[in-house]
């Protein structure tokens, strides 16, 4: 039998796709069949805020839910915090690098970009974090795929964009990347640089074979942070945990007004198996500070 996986049309999700193909086959000897599934999301050119979370996954689903497919590989950043009846994340595999990359043009840093450079990204938290290190610099939304917005660069429409370094280095383009942006300046968003392998419940157990269980840690911590704030507020959310070897989490998590003038950064330690207890206790320690009211200076 071929197992049949599900993506979407973007070169991104083939890439990350086919990477995920290959390793099924590897460690299962099973063959796998791309099948090429259309979002919402890939129809409308509407900006994401609008569109809202969900609008590239929910095909899929019902493409599981159906048996058109046997699993899915998400961009788990991409999945909204609420599971579905029915179906599961099986395997979450070895995560890339978590970090935002800028791009700028003629190999520029964000601190050697001039007075007025526009930098092109439509992220709240990528919009509230670059406010709050006070450069003068100004963002303007943008939408597309990856190559589209390469190419605004390329073509000097824009000074810059920021992304996600993985997934450029999926796309084999990170040597195009000016400045990886340490998270102390931009927190990456919670499971950046993650996948998530989705399938019904009865696929599970073939599956796991593709789970790393550090980043599946690290991703249930940065998780777990998110969907508790998202109770109680909404104003941008960063999270990023790093596990040690000898199974330590570290997570930092941040809350900022989308015009920057307030952040809020905490962090907190404890032991892997306690992944999702350090995402929520961290939640309420920045409630506790007043991540609700960060909230009310964006609306
Ligand atoms: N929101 C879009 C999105 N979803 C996943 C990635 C690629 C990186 C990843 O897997 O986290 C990107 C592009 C980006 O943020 O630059």
């Amino acid at each position: 039998m071929t197992w049949k996986l599900g993506t979407r049309g973007s070169a991104l999700a083939l890439a990350q796709s086919q990477m995920v193909a290959n390793e099924v086959q590897r460690l299962t000897g099973e063959t796998v069949e791309l099948v090429e599934i259309v979002t919402a999301g890939d129809r409308s050119s509407a900006p994401v805020q609008q569109l809202g979370v969900g609008v590239f996954v929910s095909a899929l689903r019902d493409a599981l839910i159906s048996k058109e497919i046997d699993f899915a590989v998400h961009s788990y950043k991409d999945l909204p915090t609420a599971g579905v009846d029915g179906l599961a994340i099986a395997a979450v595999p070895q995560r890339e690098d978590p970090r935002d990359a800028l791009v700028a043009r003629d190999g520029l840093t964000l601190t050697e970009l001039p007075d007025g450079a526009v930098i092109g990204t439509g992220a709240l938290r990528r919009i509230a974090q670059l406010a709050a290190l006070g450069l003068p610099l100004s963002t303007v939304p943008i939408r597309g795929n990856v190559d589209t917005r390469l190419r605004k660069v390329a073509n000097r429409e824009l000074d810059a964009i920021v992304l996600a370094r993985a997934g450029l280095v999926r796309l084999g383009r990170a040597d195009e990347i000016t400045e990886i942006l340490d998270p102390m300046l931009m927190l990456p968003a919670p499971a950046q640089g993650a996948l998530a392998v989705e399938c019904r419940t009865d696929f599970v157990e073939l599956l796991a074979p593709l789970d790393d269980r550090a980043t599946r840690a690290a991703v249930t911590a940065e998780r777990a942070f998110l969907a508790t704030l998202e109770a109680g507020c909404s104003a941008p959310v960063a999270a990023l945990a790093e596990v040690t070897e000898d199974d330590e989490i570290y997570l930092r998590g941040a809350v900022i007004s989308t015009d920057g003038s307030y952040a809020l950064r905490l962090s907190r330690t404890g032991t892997l198996a306690d992944a999702e207890e350090v995402g929520r206790l961290l939640a309420a320690d920045l409630l506790e500070d007043g991540a609700d009211h960060v909230l009310g200076t964006t609306a």
